[in-house]
């Protein structure tokens, strides 16, 4: 393995997949180009449908790409399969398993299936860490959903993958647990190991990541460290609702991103990192409006994913 190459390195990926007698051909990635720096905390952020699913599956050569490369660790997925395929551990959304196997078993048929010789197997290790040791031999079945979850991350692991990508983690999953799924992605992040995480929780990707790329429509639309994404996605809208409705925006608003709808009820977007409330609603009172009520929206991702599209000019 050549450690100075990026952990992902991908140019020019397309997918299309073929039509069906129920749906059309689709074109579910349209020319990504994406690296992936060794020791980074990835975060692949988009919309449902955007193709975050359909990349992981390329690099998990679960899904055959239509053209264009990737490499992990520098190994080609075309051309070096094996290397490849070995350099890589994907924790998938979906928490299907053999429920006849126990926690121990399960990883162990795992390392088989990779070729893990039994000297080098680290099953027990791996039950430990994820705080599941005591249900080593409980069948599968008998795990709750959490459980379920932190198995799946280790038979993803049990060929010690220097690249692990997790998809959705921590969907559906309680507060609780989804902190502790963070805390343990935290610490094989310090052994090392380079982590790719599909999310729609913007905080999860605020918490872990240390970069962010968002995908849209099968093509990477913004690709940045975690602050300067941040900070693109740090739009809000102040609400201010009069105490008598107007018609027109008071000229004292003039120089902000002011609407105003047809019930009279303003409203003013603005980003909470630069821009000071206390500024807009001076110039609410200069006008000599009085207030009703007064809130603060934050976008939903899918705004803020609509408005990188439009921003990168795609
Ligand atoms: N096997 C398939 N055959 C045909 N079309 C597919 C197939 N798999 C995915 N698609 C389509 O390709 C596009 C991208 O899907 P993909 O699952 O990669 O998106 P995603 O970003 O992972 O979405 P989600 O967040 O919902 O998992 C979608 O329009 C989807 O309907």
């Amino acid at each position: 393995m050549s450690d100075t190459s990026p952990a992902i390195e991908i140019k020019g990926l397309t997918k299309t997949y073929k039509a069906s007698r129920k749906s059309p051909a689709k074109e579910a990635l349209k020319g990504v180009d994406l690296v992936v720096p060794r020791g980074s905390i990835f975060g692949l952020l988009g919309p449902n449908g955007a193709g975050k699913s359909t990349l992981i599956n390329i690099l998990a050569g679960l899904v055959t790409k239509s053209s264009g490369s990737a490499k992990i660790c520098g190994y080609d997925i075309a051309q070096q399969t094996r290397q490849a395929r070995a350099s890589i551990g994907v924790v998938p959304q979906e928490i299907a398993m053999d429920v006849f196997f126990t926690p121990y078993q399960a990883l162990e048929l795992q390392a088989g299936y990779y070729g893990v010789p039994k000297s080098e197997r680290r099953s027990d290790e791996i039950l430990h860490a994820l705080g599941l040791f005591d249900k080593r031999d409980a069948y599968v079945r008998q795990l709750s959903g959490g459980m379920k979850r932190r198995l799946l991350i280790g038979k993803a692991l049990v060929h010690n993958p220097p690249v692990l990508i997790l998809d959705e983690p921590t969907a559906g999953v309680d507060i609780e647990l989804r902190r502790q799924l963070w805390d343990y992605v935290v610490e094989l992040h310090k052994r090392g190991t380079t982590i790719i995480l599909t999310t729609h929780y913007l905080e999860e990707a605020e918490t872990l990541c240390d970069r962010i790329a968002i995908i849209h429509q099968g093509e990477v639309v913004a690709n940045d460290d975690k602050d300067t994404m941040l900070s693109r996605l740090d739009k809000r809208t102040l609400v201010i609702t009069p105490t008598t409705p107007i018609t027109a925006l008071p000229k004292t608003l003039s120089g902000l991103d002011a609407q105003i709808n047809d019930k009279g009820v303003i409203s003013i977007n603005y980003r909470s990192g630069t821009d000071s409330i206390t500024d807009m609603l001076a110039k609410v009172k200069a006008a000599g409006l009085s207030i009703t009520d007064l809130k603060t929206e934050e976008p939903d991702l899918e705004d803020v994913f609509m408005s990188l599209t439009y921003d990168s000019g795609t």
